[in-house]
C-alpha cells in the first residue's frame, strides 16, 4: 500500500528534482545563575532540499556469509519473488517485520472526523524500496549464499528450498582476515582470505566496490559490516589518532583491524559506511577521514533486541519517576556470533555496547541519581550451541518506588536474533541513503549542507550511538524515533509531532489556523506520490498549481 499525501504548504515547493521546504526550526538554550535558570527559545530559518529521484543502491555486506547477512538477502529475495512458504501452523506471506520504515506509521495528523491519519513511515518521503536493492560482499568462509543460509539455521526449510536457486550462484568475495581481532574459534571458516600487504587489501577491497558498482549498475554502493565482532582495537597517537597517520599506519601494516580497513576502503570509495558491531572501529582517523571526504560513517553495533527493550523501559520507568536499581540482562545462544562473543575479548566489545545504554537516560534525572550515581548493571552472554539464532534472553529489573517500596520486573524473551536484525540492516541503509539526498541551507547562508558525516540520525538502530563530537548521545528509543521523523517531516516544511492536542484540550477548543502564508502571490499545491517510480517518470505528479 503506498499512500500519497498532498502537502497543502506554501513553504514547499516541488522542482522536477528536488522538494525544497522552508522550515522554521525552535529550540532553546538555557543558561543557570546560581538556582535561576534563563530559558531563551530561538527560531532558525532553514531551507531543506530533498532530491526526489531515488537511485539504484547496491549494499556491500562485510560478513554476508553469516546469519545476519545470509537473513538480509534471503528476506529481500523473498519480498521481490513475493514467495509464500508452508509451515507446521499454514502458509506464511514474505514480509518486512521489524523495519521501522517498511512496516511502522507516522501520523500526519488529524482527518475531518477528527481521527488521527497514519501512513507508512516510508511514505513520508521519497525512499529506496529494500526490493530493489542489490547485495554483494564479503565473507572470510567461501560458502556460497545457498549454503550459508542452510549453515545459519534460521528460516524455514520449505523457504529455504525456494530460495536456493536464487542464492547459491552468490558467492561472498575474499576477505581481510587478521585472526587476533576476532575470537579462535572462527579459523575453521576462513578459506576465503586475501594475501598480501595490508595496504593492498585495501586496494582489493576499493577494487571490489569498484568492480561491484560497474558489473551491478547500481547509482550508488553503501558498505555495512555484520560480520564477526572484533576485540576492540588500541587507540594509539601516531597510528589511528589521525587520518593521515591511519593510512601510514595501512602502508606500513600497524594496528589497524579489519573492520577499519574497510571503513578506510569504504570511505576513499565515496561510500557511506555501516558498523553493525560493537568493536571500535572508526578510530579518530578514520572518522577525520570521513569528515574529510564528506562521507558518512555510522555505527555501532545492531539495536535489535534485548538492548532495544532496555531503550524503552528504563526510559520509561526513569520517565515516570520511578528508580531502576539494578539492571540484570542475561541472555544465551547458539549461533556463530554466539560462539564468537564466548571469546572474552570479543564478549567485551558487546559488554561495552550493551552497558552504555542506558547512560542518557540515568543521567536526565537527578531527582534520582545523584553524584555520578548508577545502577547496577550485568551483562552476561553465554554460547548453548543446541538452541542456534534462538537467542533466549532473560531480564530483570529492579526498581526503587515510593516510600521504600520495590518494584521488579522480570522478562523472558526468545527470538530468531537475524531475523531482528535484518530489518535493523535495510533501515540503516535505506535512512543513510535518504540522507545522501538531503541538504540543508541556514538563512543568510550562500550553500547548502550535508548531515554531518558522522550520521548520528541513525542512533535509533544502534547500540552505541557513534555522535558528532560535542553532540549529545540519545538512546532513549522514543527520542531516537522521533528525531528521524521529525527531520523527515521538515524536510517536508511540517512542525515536529508534539502530541499536543491542544484544540481538544480547552474549555470552548478552536480550529487550528492553516498555515497557507502566500508565498510570492504562489500558493502551491504539490501532490506527492511517494511511489519513487511514480515521482520519477509520471509528470502529472508532483504538479504544482497556482
Ligand atoms: N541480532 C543480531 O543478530 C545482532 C544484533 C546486534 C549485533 N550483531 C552483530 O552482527 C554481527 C553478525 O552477526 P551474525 O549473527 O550474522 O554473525 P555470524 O557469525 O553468523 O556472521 C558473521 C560472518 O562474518 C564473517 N567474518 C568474520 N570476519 C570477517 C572478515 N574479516 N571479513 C569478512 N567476513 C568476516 C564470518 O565468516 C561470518 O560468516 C556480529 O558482530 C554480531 O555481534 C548481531
Ligand atoms: O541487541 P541485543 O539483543 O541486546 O544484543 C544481542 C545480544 O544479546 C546477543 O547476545 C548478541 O549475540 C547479538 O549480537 C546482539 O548484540
Amino acid at each position: 500500500m503506498t499512500e500519497n499525501i498532498r502537502i497543502n504548504n506554501p513553504n514547499v515547493k516541488y522542482t522536477d528534482t528536488h522538494i525544497e521546504a522552508q522550515y522554521c526550526y525552535h529550540t532553546t538554550a538555557v543558561r543557570r545563575d546560581g538556582d535561576t535558570l534563563t530559558v531563551t527559545p530561538s527560531v532558525s530559518e532553514l531551507e531543506f532540499r530533498t532530491e526526489r529521484h531515488v537511485p539504484r543502491l547496491g549494499v556491500m555486506l562485510v560478513g554476508w556469509g553469516g546469519n545476519n547477512g545470509t537473513t538480509v538477502t534471503a528476506a529481500v529475495l523473498a519480498n521481490r519473488l513475493g514467495l509464500t512458504w508452508r509451515t507446521k501452523t499454514g502458509e506464511q506471506k514474505a514480509n518486512y517485520y521489524g523495519s521501522l520504515f517498511q512496516s511502522s506509521t507516522v501520523c500526519l495528523g488529524e482527518g475531518p472526523d477528527g481521527k488521527e491519519v497514519n501512513i507508512p513511515f516510508r511514505d513520508l518521503l521519497p525512499m529506496m524500496h529494500p526490493n530493489d536493492i542489490v547485495f554483494d560482499g564479503w565473507d572470510i568462509s567461501s560458502m556460497d549464499l545457498g549454503s550459508a543460509m542452510e549453515r545459519a539455521e534460521v528460516l524455514d526449510w520449505s523457504l529455504q528450498e525456494k530460495l536456493r536457486p536464487h542464492m547459491s550462484h552468490l558467492r561472498p568475495r575474499a576477505s581481510i582476515y587478521i585472526p587476533e581481532f576476532i575470537a579462535a574459534n572462527q579459523a575453521g571458516r576462513a578459506d576465503n582470505v586475501l594475501k598480501g600487504t595490508m595496504a593492498e587489501q585495501v586496494e582489493q577491497i576499493r577494487a571490489d566496490i569498484q568492480d561491484f558498482r560497474h558489473s551491478s549498475g547500481v547509482d550508488k554502493v553503501i558498505v555495512l559490516w555484520t560480520a564477526n565482532t572484533e576485540r576492540f582495537c588500541d587507540l594509539t597517537a601516531g597510528v589511528n589518532d589521525t587520518a593521515k597517520n591511519l593510512l601510514a599506519a595501512i602502508q606500513s601494516g600497524g594496528e589497524v583491524s579489519p573492520s577499519t580497513l574497510f571503513a578506510v576502503a569504504s570511505i576513499l570509495e565515496g561510500c557511506a559506511y555501516i558498523n553493525g558491531s560493537p568493536q571500535n572501529t572508526f578510530v579518530p582517523g578514520a572518522i577525520e577521514l570521513a569528515v574529510e571526504r564528506n562521507v558518512f560513517i555510522a555505527g555501532d553495533d545492531f539495536k535489535s533486541g534485548q538492548t532495544k527493550i532496555k531503550s524503552v523501559l528504563v526510559d520509561f520507568l526513569i520517565s515516570a519517576g520511578i528508580k531502576p536499581t539494578s539492571i540484570v540482562s542475561y541472555n544465551h545462544l547458539g549461533n556463530n556470533d554466539g560462539m564468537n562473543l564466548s571469546a572474552p575479548q570479543q564478549f567485551r566489545s558487546k559488554e561495552i555496547s550493551k552497558s552504555n545504554v542506558v547512560d542518557d537516560m540515568v543521567n536526565s534525572n537527578p531527582i534520582l541519581y545523584h553524584n555520578g550515581e548508577k545502577p547496577d548493571h550485568c551483562v552476561v552472554i553465554k554460547y548453548v550451541p543446541y538452541v542456534g539464532d534462538s537467542k533466549r534472553a532473560m531480564d530483570e529489573y529492579t526498581s526503587e518506588i515510593m516510600m521504600g517500596g520495590t518494584n521488579t520486573i522480570a522478562m523472558h524473551n526468545t527470538c530468531e536474533d537475524s531475523l531482528l536484525a535484518s530489518p535493523i540492516i535495510l533501515d540503516l541503509v535505506l535512512l543513510t541513503e535518504l540522507c545522501q539526498r538531503v541538504c540543508v541551507r541556514p538563512q543568510g547562508s550562500e550553500t547548502f549542507q550535508s548531515f554531518h558525516s558522522v550520521l548520528a540520525i541513525l542512533s535509533f538502530m544502534c547500540k552505541a550511538p557513534l555522535v558528532p563530537p560535542g553532540a549529545p548521545l540519545v538512546n532513549a528509543y522514543f527520542r531516537q524515533r522521533a528525531c528521524i521523523e521529525n527531520i523527515m517531516r521538515a524536510c517536508l516544511g511540517l512542525p515536529p509531532q508534539n502530541h499536543m492536542h491542544l484544540e481538544h484540550k480547552l474549555q470552548r477548543g478552536f480550529l487550528p489556523r492553516h498555515d497557507n502564508r502566500i508565498y510570492d502571490n504562489v500558493t502551491l499545491i504539490a501532490d506527492i506520490h511517494t511511489n519513487l517510480t511514480n515521482i520519477c517518470s509520471n509528470d502529472t505528479v508532483g504538479r504544482t498549481s497556482i
